[in-house]
This record gives C-alpha cells, sequence and structure tokens, in this order.
C-alpha cells in the first residue's frame, strides 16, 4: 500500500545483516547501484524500517538544516542498542551531553589539550622502539587510544602497559567491528559483542568511580570525563561514557591510518610533507619532540592530506528521522522514515571534486582553513546542529599525531595500499586488506 508520491522502493535488500553480501553487494556498494538504477531519491525496505537515501547535493540542506527531520528520533534506537541507554534517559541526557562535547571542543578549548596530547604521542611513540615492522592499522592503535584516553578521560583512566593496552585494543575493535549490527540487532545474537560492550562499560564504569574519588587530579584542567560525570546524573552515566569513548576513537583512527597510508603510496605527497614538516620542525630533538599549534601552523600541507583521507574515507551513511512529511523533487517523504545520506559518496561528486577517486591533497589549496571553513561539498563531520562536535579536536589530534611519527620514524611500506571495506555505513572505513610497513627512527 505504498502512495502513489512515494519515491521508488527497494526491496530484498537487508542492510546491516551482511545478507546483502549473497546478492554480491556490500551495504557500502549498493548504495551507488540503487542509485543509479532507481535514481537520486529511493527507499529501501528492510527489516521493518524505511530507510529513505537522499543523494542529490540540493537535498543535503533539507538533510542538516530542516525542522521536519531530526538527530536525536534517528539515534535514540541506536543508543539503547549500542549502550543500553534507555529512551527516557537519553531524550533527557542527549541536549546537555551535545552542548558539553561541542563546548568542551571548540576550536580554542581543544587547543589546550595540545601540549599534553604531544608529550603523550611522544611517550607511547617511543615505546616502538629505535626501529621495527608490523601492521600500520595496529601501531596507530597502539600509540593513539592510550594517548588520546589519557588526553580525554585523564591520565589515570588510559591503559598503562602492554598488556592493558592490548586488551583494550581487542575489546575495542570487537564492539566497533559488530557496532552496526549491535545497533540492529539484541544483545543475544551477538555474544562476543555484548561480553566486549559489557567489558567496556565495567572499564568506563571503574574509570568513573577513579573521577568521582579525586585520583585523576594529574592534569590542571577538567578532563571531558570529568565534565560528562558532573553533566549525567542518572545511572545511565557509564554508558554516555561509553559512547562518548566510541566516539572519540572509532572514526579518528582509522583516519590516521589511511592518512599515513595515502601519504606513503604517493612518493611526492611523502617528500612534500617531509620538506614541509622538517623545515618546521628545524633541528629539534626526535626523541622528545615538542611539537606546538604554531609548528602546525608551518605545516598546511600536512592538514590537507588529513582532509583528502578523510574525503575518501568518509563515513558510509548518517541518519536523521522524519517527523514531519517532507517533499523531495516530486516524493513525500512520509513521518517515520529514517532519512540516509551517505558522506563517503557526497565526495565521489565530481562537480565539488574533480577527479573524485584521486588522492590530491592540492584541492584543499581552496579550503580557507584559517577561518575553519572546508571545501563546499565536504561533509565528513555531518551538518547543522548535530555536526560531530568533535571535529576541531580530531583535526588538532590527526595534525599532531601525523606531524610527530612522520617527524620521528621513517617508514616504508610493504603491501600495497588496501582498498576500504565496504561491509559497513556507519563510521570511517576500515582498511580490507593487510598493510604492513617497516620503520626506524629517523
Ligand atoms: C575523523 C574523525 C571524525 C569523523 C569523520 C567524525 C564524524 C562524525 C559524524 C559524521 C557525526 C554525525 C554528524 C551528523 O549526523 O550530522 C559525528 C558525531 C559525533 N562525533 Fe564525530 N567524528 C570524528 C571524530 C570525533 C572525535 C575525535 C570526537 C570526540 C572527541 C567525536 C565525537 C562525536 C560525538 C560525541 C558525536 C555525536 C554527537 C551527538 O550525539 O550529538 N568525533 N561524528
Amino acid at each position: 500500500e505504498t502512495s502513489p508520491n512515494a519515491p521508488p522502493c527497494v526491496k530484498g535488500w537487508i542492510p546491516w545483516f551482511g545478507a546483502a553480501l549473497e546478492f554480491g553487494k556490500a551495504p557500502l556498494h549498493f548504495i551507488a547501484e540503487a542509485r543509479a538504477k532507481y535514481g537520486p531519491v529511493f527507499t529501501v525496505h528492510a527489516a521493518g524500517k524505511r530507510l529513505t537515501f537522499v543523494t542529490l547535493p540540493e537535498h543535503f540542506r533539507i538533510f542538516f538544516m530542516s525542522k521536519d527531520v531530526d538527530f536525536e528520533q534517528a539515534v535514540q534506537d541506536p543508543c539503547y542498542q549500542t549502550a543500553s541507554i534507555s529512551k527516557e534517559s537519553f531524550f533527557k541526557f542527549h541536549p546537555a551531553c551535545n552542548s558539553l562535547i561541542k563546548g568542551r571542543l571548540t576550536p580554542g578549548n581543544s587547543a589546550l589539550l595540545a601540549d599534553h596530547l604531544c608529550e603523550e604521542f611522544n611517550a607511547h611513540l617511543e615505546q616502538l622502539g629505535t626501529k621495527g615492522s608490523g601492521c600500520l592499522n595496529d601501531l596507530v592503535r597502539t600509540v593513539m587510544y592510550p594517548a588520546v584516553m589519557s588526553n580525554l578521560l585523564g591520565k589515570c583512566n588510559a591503559p598503562g602497559h602492554m598488556t592493558a593496552i592490548q586488551e583494550f585494543k581487542q575489546k575495542f575493535a570487537i564492539y566497533d567491528e559488530g557496532f552496526e549490527y549491535g545497533s540492529q540487532l539484541p544483545d543475544l545474537f551477538l555474544r562476543e559483542w555484548a561480553q566486549a560492550k559489557q567489558w567496556l562499560l565495567s572499564t568506563v564504569r571503574n574509570m568513573i568511580s577513579r573521577v568521582q574519588d579525586n585520583e585523576c587530579t594529574d592534569t590542571g584542567n577538567q578532563t571531558l570525563l570529568q565534565h560528562l560525570v558532573t553533566t549525567i546524573t542518572d545511572k545511565f552515566l557509564p554508558n554516555y561514557g561509553l559512547l562518548m569513548l566510541w566516539a572519540s576513537l572509532a572514526n579518528a583512527i582509522p583516519i590516521t591510518f589511511w592518512t599515513i597510508a595515502f601519504m606513503m603510496s604517493n612518493p611526492i605527497t611523502y617528500r612534500t610533507a617531509m620538506e614541509q614538516i622538517d623545515a618546521a620542525m628545524k633541528k629539534q630533538d626526535k626523541k622528545k619532540t615538542s611539537l606546538t599549534l604554531e609548528d602546525l601552523q608551518q605545516m598546511p600541507y600536512v592538514k590537507w592530506c588529513i582532509l583528502e583521507a578523510m574525503r575518501l574515507r568518509a563515513p558510509g551513511a548518517i541518519t536523521r528521522k522524519v517527523v514531519q512529511p517532507i517533499k523531495l523533487q516530486n516524493y513525500i517523504i512520509p513521518s517515520g522514515d529514517l532519512l540516509m545520506m551517505s558522506p563517503y559518496w557526497a565526495h565521489r561528486n565530481p562537480e565539488y571534486f574533480p577527479n573524485p577517486e584521486e588522492f590530491r591533497p592540492e584541492r584543499w589549496e581552496q579550503a580557507d582553513l584559517v577561518k575553519n571553513a572546508f571545501l563546499e561539498g565536504f561533509v565528513a563531520f555531518g551538518g547543522g546542529k548535530y555536526q560531530c562536535p568533535g571535529r576541531w579536536y580530531a583535526i588538532m589530534e590527526l595534525h599532531m599525531f601525523v606531524a610527530l611519527i612522520l617527524y620521528k620514524y621513517e617508514f616504508t611500506l610493504l603491501d600495497s595500499l588496501p582498498k576500504p571495506s565496504p561491509l559497513h555505513l556507519v563510521g570511517t572505513q576500515q582498511p580490507e586488506g593487510p598493510c604492513s610497513v617497516e620503520y626506524r627512527h629517523r
């Protein structure tokens, strides 16, 4: 009983259940194929939900700005499925939680975190030794997880020694890998995932106890976690902490991997970046390197590389709930539909990004990054009121990390650049295959 004004409806594709693979269509590729077949607006009917995809740039404004679509209504159920936050608690505390993160991670406040983050990166990078080899993705995680956790949650809340780091990496990988399925299915179908989630929840619970018992007085400023503790006053505090932790690591760390992998597989890019890094750093010590925001300002090319990696590996899909019927082209999209848009595919529109598949950092020369403006058509952080509140921190963090690791270590790529995995729509892509590197202190 579809109405005559409804967009074309695609059936038989079940996203998030892996069943799409039986048709030889991974979810990420499915979007582009369905668009080619059904036009720029189409609805996927699956698992009792209606997902209406919008693919035209003129519809993105409606997606981000219209008062007839809602972010909280769209993500409430996934937050319940992935972090067990009750519906009532979610609508009560989400607004405050969003303003808190937005307020703590403005460009100015993110800058205050830079010195401490640089120390943490140094300390964890030195653990790699003077030379070695390994999987680049794993090296990045080993250094970044504990450093970023220390920076945002407090030093006492970051995994300290190698076995703790390994355990955290393993649990987080399982939780992250299953996040999309977990957001759709009850826990009992996903035992290993549910166990990783419980492990992470109890880890966050312990962190909160340490904060409440004032055991985290190492840094002068209040951490993001300390602010969260004073904001959420119900029993779901650890659950919000888990989601915040996931959001702060799940996208930024794969993008760091891709940035370095893209740079190393483009010799001219690598050389250009190294010249800029060496010029800015002069002859600073390579073991205890202090990299300031002023130094980073001397390395715009490195930032372009990061933004270009974000463009090419942007989240597969983001979502809003239609709360009042909206008109798109000649279609009426009924309330209750989940409206979906794909930053990953939006970034492959040649009208905004000529030769979209090419990694070309120079295209960012056009963007006024000093004024914190991105290129037109760039939506890796979403948009509107619920645009990623961590974006300024993310850019600072990645800029710092990439500049530092390349200044300290020389890398050789042992594998060719892996493809992005097309299996997930939530978040940025993981590499599909291995990517080993050799490194040595410069
Ligand atoms: C490359 C790195 C990152 C990317 C690509 C990214 C992307 C996104 C996107 C697309 C959204 C949804 C926006 C929308 O629907 O319009 C989002 C939300 C969010 N991001 Fe990020 N993000 C990144 C890093 C971070 C970091 C480092 C943090 C925290 C320190 C963070 C915290 C959050 C939070 C808390 C939300 C949910 C906001 C809410 O519930 O109101 N993100 N991010």
